[in-house]
């Protein structure tokens, strides 16, 4: 399950925001020098390019803080979700499905490197052990925050907990909708994209695959 973007000159967050998502700060970026200067550079060609002018005053900061929050929206690189789940895996014999739903998504497509986003459920069934629960949406966030196309983010999603929890079935469904379709292009403002990524039982027994469908689509409960 590599998923790293090698030894490549490339501008990374920092340990922390690879370890530690939900406390860091989206500024606090490190990358060598030189990678961040060559980065920095190709935005200012870009702006140029945008038939801007670099030097004004509302845009000298750009390039800098583009660098910091491209590194910040695929940190996912960086990250690895048997790393992330680490030892929070308990022995428990609990026979039934286990859903955390609602899960905020943000990504990016891969062909536009715009932005799409919306909510992730994601439910497995243990073998033998479970899994600390918040490490799901932590996981989510580990294939998320990539240049990524939806349908190989459930997939993504589903392997990892598939491969790391060897459960007796996993289900992932994705319902978002994409900036590059609405703001740009076919410019459809109301139409969401669904995906599903189902192993073992989810995929292969009909009432499993039906409870789970009926539980993600469900209405939210509102607290
Ligand atoms: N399957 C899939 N397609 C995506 C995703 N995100 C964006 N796309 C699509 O990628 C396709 C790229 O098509 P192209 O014809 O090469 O690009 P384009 O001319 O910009 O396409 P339009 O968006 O139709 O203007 C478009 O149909 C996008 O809607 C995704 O997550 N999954
Ligand atoms: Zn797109």
């Amino acid at each position: 399950m590599s998923t790293t973007r090698g030894s490549k000159n490339v501008i990374r967050p920092t340990m922390a925001a690879r370890g530690s998502m939900a406390t860091v700060d989206p500024d606090d970026m490190e990358t060598d020098n030189a990678t961040q200067v060559e980065f920095e550079g190709l935005i200012r060609r870009q702006l140029e390019l945008l038939g801007e002018d670099p030097e004004r005053d509302g845009l000298l900061k750009t390039p800098s803080r583009v660098a910091k929050s491209m590194a910040w929206l695929t940190r996912g690189y960086d990250l690895d979700a048997r790393q992330v789940i680490g030892d929070a895996m308990f022995a428990e014999n609990h026979e039934n499905m286990v859903m955390v739903r609602d899960i905020e998504m943000y990504s990016m497509c891969e062909h536009h490197m715009l932005p799409f986003f919306g909510k992730v459920h994601v439910a497995y069934i243990p073998n033998g052990k479970i899994v600390g629960l918040s490490k799901l949406p932590r996981v989510v966030e580990v294939f998320a925050r990539r240049l990524q196309v939806q349908e190989r983010l459930g997939e993504q999603i589903a392997n990892a907990l598939d491969e790391v929890l060897q459960p007796k079935g996993v289900g992932v469904v994705i319902e978002a909708v994409h900036l590059c379709m609405m703001m740009r292009g076919v410019e459809k403002q109301s139409s969401r994209t669904i995906t599903s990524s189902l192993r073992g039982l989810f995929r292969d027994d009909s009432k499993t695959r039906s409870e789970f469908l009926r539980l993600a689509h469900g209405p939210s409960a509102s607290y």
